[in-house]
């Protein structure tokens, strides 16, 4: 054997030992999850770098990105296809990243979201944000959140209706019912239009959102699927389109309607943020979010047509499924927590006296005072949002580099916010997983580590509804309660409920609630309502 040959056999068996050597760390952290105590050893792959991590289904990608959080619980450094992404699960770094002006702007996965929301707030770039963030606000103020309740207590008198044919039957799957009931909701507040998702049972809009949203996650953690000359060539990409058209149409012909109706009226109505007696706002209509915009238009605040949509796309987008799973949790919750389902109930005896034995929508009392009054309603809630949070991720791109002080976050870098992974993690939340409302009671909130707590995100691209959601979340629980007591025939511990994360959180399985009707009597009314 001459020494070429010796050569090239040395470098082949190198080559390969170094091969097999990464192959094989690989194997054992995909299938043992047996990984290297320091992150910086987790093997890179040609190509797709560390995107090996996130292979599985969306289970799998759950369980995945809490082990991750647990064995790194600061931030560590990996690739994503030739991306370099910063993951975290460190509050202090979180603060940082979402208070800085260096990383407002959003990562490459909501790209994928572009053709359905455009430059709606979600997917806007930072410079377009910046504007648009202030022209929306206006259109959440008090007055037009108030301006909401009635929408809020009829469409969820409709829910507590469509409940009812489960009455004392088996148990039942609740996410279809609160599904229907939000997107009904939001569609009436952002457009005006009422889908009567809720009444036909069956509604092609939500179909459209459900498919789009899980072909975003789909794509996201597909790097062979990122150019759009192959994703719009998979069934996928065609079917994105086709259902992205349908929704696109709706919203364009209500513009369209709109228009013409606005044009016909000399829209008398006041805008959004001019502050009127608003006391009894909430027997008046909805301020329309669409109509707001249209307004902005005629201020001169140059909002296209295609802006418009992009906007209330958006709000559909962001406000109905994350309202109605978290609302699926906040009903198992209760279901599976008797002892905590009363002390709610025996809340709404106290504000609303004996009117809480009322059904009819028009006797039901529910205004923005007393739903603020829902205390300990809302730490349930808050609780629920804590252990099943809907974004378990959010995503930021560092626009200049940014000093975390153990590590800098290099420009043009990715960042995934682990926030499942805070919310669930022992050195925040002791004791995670056991379902304790009390964590909210103010002197206790007071003490938690900041940013250790983010269902509607934080700093800068906060959610802009979270005060609509709360608010609406708070009139579902109340109007349920009032009729129903939900409960399990076996009660699932919080460890057991199997979760995946399609784009947004949702249940391996889906969950399931048995109602009964409420007694009709209750012995400790402190009245409160009753006596206003
Ligand atoms: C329980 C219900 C909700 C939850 C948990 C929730 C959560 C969130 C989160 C985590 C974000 C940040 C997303 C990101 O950074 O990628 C966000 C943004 C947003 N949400 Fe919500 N949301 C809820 C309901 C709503 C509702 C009802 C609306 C509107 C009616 C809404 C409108 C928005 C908008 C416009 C943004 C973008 C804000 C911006 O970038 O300036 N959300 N939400």
């Amino acid at each position: 054997m001459d020494l070429l040959t010796v050569a090239t056999l040395s470098v082949a068996c190198i080559v390969l030992y170094r091969i097999i050597n990464v192959a094989f760390k690989v194997l054992k952290i995909v299938l043992l999850s047996d990984f290297p105590s320091n992150a910086e050893e987790l093997p890179s792959l040609p190509f797709v770098g560390h995107a090996y991590l996130f292979i599985g289904d969306t289970e799998a990608m759950f369980n995945r990105v809490i082990e991750l959080g647990k064995i790194y619980p600061t931030s560590f450094r990996f690739s994503f296809g030739h991306n370099s992404t910063y993951f975290t699960t460190y509050p202090k770094h979180i603060k940082e990243i979402l208070l800085s002006p260096k990383t407002i702007e959003k990562n490459y996965f909501y790209e994928f979201g572009r053709p359905w929301m455009g430059d709606g707030l979600i997917t806007a770039p930072a410079s377009k944000w910046e504007v648009h963030r202030k022209l929306m606000q206006p259109s959440f103020n008090s007055v037009a959140l108030k301006s909401f309740v009635k929408t809020f207590v009829t469409q969820s008198v409709i829910l507590a209706n469509k409940m009812e044919r489960h009455l004392d039957g088996p148990e039942f799957k609740i996410c279809r019912y609160v599904s229907l009931c939000s997107l009904d909701t939001i569609c009436v507040t952002a457009m005006g239009i009422n889908l009567k998702a809720q009444e036909s049972e069956e509604c092609r809009y939500d179909e459209a959102i459900q498919k789009v949203m899980a072909g975003c996650a789909k794509r996201a953690v597909s790097p062979w699927l990122y150019p759009d000359f192959i994703f719009y060539c998979t069934q996928l990409g065609k079917d994105q389109t086709k259902y992205i058209k349908y929704m696109h149409d709706l919203t364009d012909e209500v513009i369209r309607q709109k228009k013409a109706e606005i044009v016909r009226r000399g829209d008398q109505r006041v805008s959004a943020d001019e502050e009127r007696d608003a006391d009894d706002d909430s027997t008046a209509g909805p301020q329309i979010l669409i109509e707001n915009l249209f307004r902005l238009s005629d201020d001169n605040k140059t909002l296209t047509d295609k802006e418009v949509r992009d906007h209330v796309d958006t709000m559909i987008a962001a406000g109905s499924d994350t309202t109605a799973i978290t609302m699926n949790y906040v009903f198992l919750m209760l279901a599976s927590h008797q002892d905590i389902q009363e002390k709610v109930y025996q809340e709404l005896c106290d504000i609303f006296g004996e009117h809480v034995l009322n059904d009819d929508s028009e006797e039901l009392h529910i205004t923005m005072d007393v739903l603020a009054r829902m205390a300990y309603m809302e730490r349930v809630i808050k609780e629920t949002m804590r252990l099943f949070v809907v974004g378990p991720t959010t995503f930021r791109k560092a626009t200049e580099d940014l000093d975390l002080g153990q590590c800098t976050l290099p420009k043009g870098s990715s960042v995934i916010i682990n926030v499942m992974g805070v919310h669930r993690s022992e050195k925040y939340w002791p004791d995670p997983l056991k379902f304790d409302p009390d964590r909210f009671l103010p002197e206790r909130f007071a003490k938690q580590e900041p940013y250790s707590y983010l269902p509607f995100s934080g700093g800068r691209r906060n959610c802009l509804g979270a005060k609509y959601a709360m608010m609406f979340m708070k009139t579902m629980t109340t109007i349920i309660l009032r009729k129903y007591v939900l409960s399990k025939d076996k009660v699932v511990p919080v460890e057991d409920v199997r979760l995946r994360i399609d784009f947004l959180l949702k249940s391996v399985e889906p969950d399931t609630v048995r109602i009964k009707r409420r007694a009709k009597q209750h012995a400790s009314w402190k009245s409160s309502i009753a006596c206003e």
